[in-house]
């Protein structure tokens, strides 16, 4: 009850049909993608410096709030064929880059309330556009970005990285193949440990905007990692969809408690000491249309490994990536490393048989940024449509402000929109480079690379 007050007071619900289905559309070709970045702190410049490298790209712009930031990527691009113009030192500098008529897309790199703004303005002012995770920080914001894409017709897509891991990329295509059978329940996670970053003034988050979301906001902040690559394996917008979930919280054991410590010896950290933080680990459980479970978790804060969980349930076999490496299992046993290694063979997707090694050579999070970046410059020089569409990114960025209410309301479900607005039903699978993949050649240092490649 609690989502249907909200959804029908919604600004961007302005008519219970879609304006265009933005699924499985195809942009007119370009040749030549021409982009222009905003938000160069940790993030962005390896997203300048890869992209530099991918054919028919041309980095028109970059822009941050601050200057120091804008001439660190401006000297990644030294020596190459990309002279950008530089933007920064305002908050809306950005507006004057996004509104130039020579920039195809827009790559925003940002602290997250900023995504929505600078995605609806650029798909307005006639670019696709790249956000960072989650695109969307309400719901709100999220139909916005729905109804803005749908009436310009132009490509939101969230740049889902995970989605393009290789284990998830292998799953992938085995659920395609219906090696599982049915899929029954799946598992994903944000689980890392960023407590010193987030409390770290002087080399971490610009404006600390990430310890704040973490003091302000009690739900699943950042759901998209674990639950992106699951929801592709399960088909959600384009055959089932999410339905309703319950989210949990414990409470917080270290981060007020870290807040006080510190504000002890440094009198920054005074506004935090008496916040109430985020409780460290949060389970969301969502229930599909179809019968599907899905849980994913959300702990940014206690001492323990990394993990995205990745695990996948199905009739006829189960597969988890966390603890590395990922293991398949039929029958109940685990399959043998040389049963593992010919499951690769068979079912490693077209699109990592391409670009897949160069990717671990140019690296950003082990390859799968690079894939991500590779993929979505090569789907719009082909007129391709993205793999993840603006209901993906809608979606599953969601999932942090139902889960909010739900914590709040003692877990009680909510329901999940249909962003889809009923065309989930009929909509089709994307192939996300499981068949195949273009031609779009890289210049990595050396050209003997590309040769390798066969690029
Ligand atoms: N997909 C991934 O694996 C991954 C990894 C890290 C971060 N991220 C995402 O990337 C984004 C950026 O994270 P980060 O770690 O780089 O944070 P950061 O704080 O290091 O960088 C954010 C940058 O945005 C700039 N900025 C803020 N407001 C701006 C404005 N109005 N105009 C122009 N620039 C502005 C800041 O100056 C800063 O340089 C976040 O959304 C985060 O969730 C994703």
């Amino acid at each position: 009850a609690n989502s249907e007050t909200i959804i029908k007071d919604s600004n961007y619900l302005k008519s219970s049909s879609s304006l265009f289905n933005m699924s499985g559309f195809r942009a007119p070709k370009l040749e030549e993608v021409r982009i222009g970045f905003i938000g160069l702190g940790m993030r962005g410049p390896g997203a300048v410096q890869r992209m530099s490298m991918i054919e028919g790209v041309t980095i028109k712009g970059l822009c941050d709030l601050r200057e120091k930031s804008v001439m660190n990527s401006k000297e990644i691009l030294k020596g190459t064929k990309h002279k950008p113009d530089l933007y920064f030192g305002s908050t809306y500098a950005w507006k004057e880059m996004v509104d130039r008529d020579d920039i195809d897309l827009i790559y925003i790199l940002t602290p997250w309330d900023w995504h929505t703004p600078m995605a609806v303005y650029a798909m307005e002012a006639g670019k696709h556009v790249a956000v960072e995770v989650p695109a969307a920080k309400t719901i709100d914001e999220a139909w916005e970005l729905v109804e803005t894409s749908e009436r310009t017709k132009k490509h939101c897509m969230m740049m889902e990285n995970c989605c393009y891991d290789f284990f998830e990329l292998l799953t992938l295509n085995m659920a395609r193949q219906n090696y599982f059978g049915d899929i029954i329940h799946g598992e994903g996670a944000y689980i890392h440990n960023l407590l010193d970053l987030n409390f770290n003034k002087t080399s971490g988050y610009e404006s600390m905007w990430r310890l704040e979301e973490n003091a302000s906001r009690n739900g699943n902040l950042y759901p998209t990692h674990g639950l992106g690559p699951i929801c592709q394996i399960m088909n959600i917008n384009r055959g089932d969809q999410l339905d309703y979930l319950s989210s949990l919280s414990s409470a917080d054991f270290n981060m007020q408690k870290l807040a006080r410590e510190k504000a002890i010896h440094d009198p920054f950290y005074a506004e935090y000491a008496n916040r109430s933080f985020r409780g460290n680990m949060n389970t969301t459980m969502i229930k599909t249309k179809k019968g599907r479970s899905i849980m994913i978790q959300h702990d940014v804060s206690s001492d323990r490994p990394y993990s995205r969980i990745h695990m996948v349930s199905g009739t006829k076999a189960f597969a988890q990536k966390w603890p590395t490496p990922g293991k398949v299992a039929v029958n109940d046993k685990w399959l043998s490393t040389s049963e593992m290694n010919d499951l690769e063979k068979k079912y490693t997707p077209e699109l990592v048989k391409k670009v897949g090694e160069l990717a671990k050579k140019i690296g950003g999070h082990g390859g799968m940024d690079f894939i991500m970046d590779w993929r979505l410059i090569d789907c719009l020089r082909n007129g391709l449509p993205l793999d993840q569409d603006v209901y993906d990114a809608a979606l599953w960025s969601s999932i942090s402000p139902l889960s909010e209410q739900s914590v709040a309301n003692r877990s009680n479900s909510i329901d999940i929109p249909d962003f889809t607005r009923g065309h989930w039903k009929t909509n089709s699978p994307v192939d996300i480079g499981l068949q195949g993949a273009g031609n779009t050649s890289v210049n990595y240092k050396t050209k003997t690379i590309n040769k390798q490649m066969g690029l």
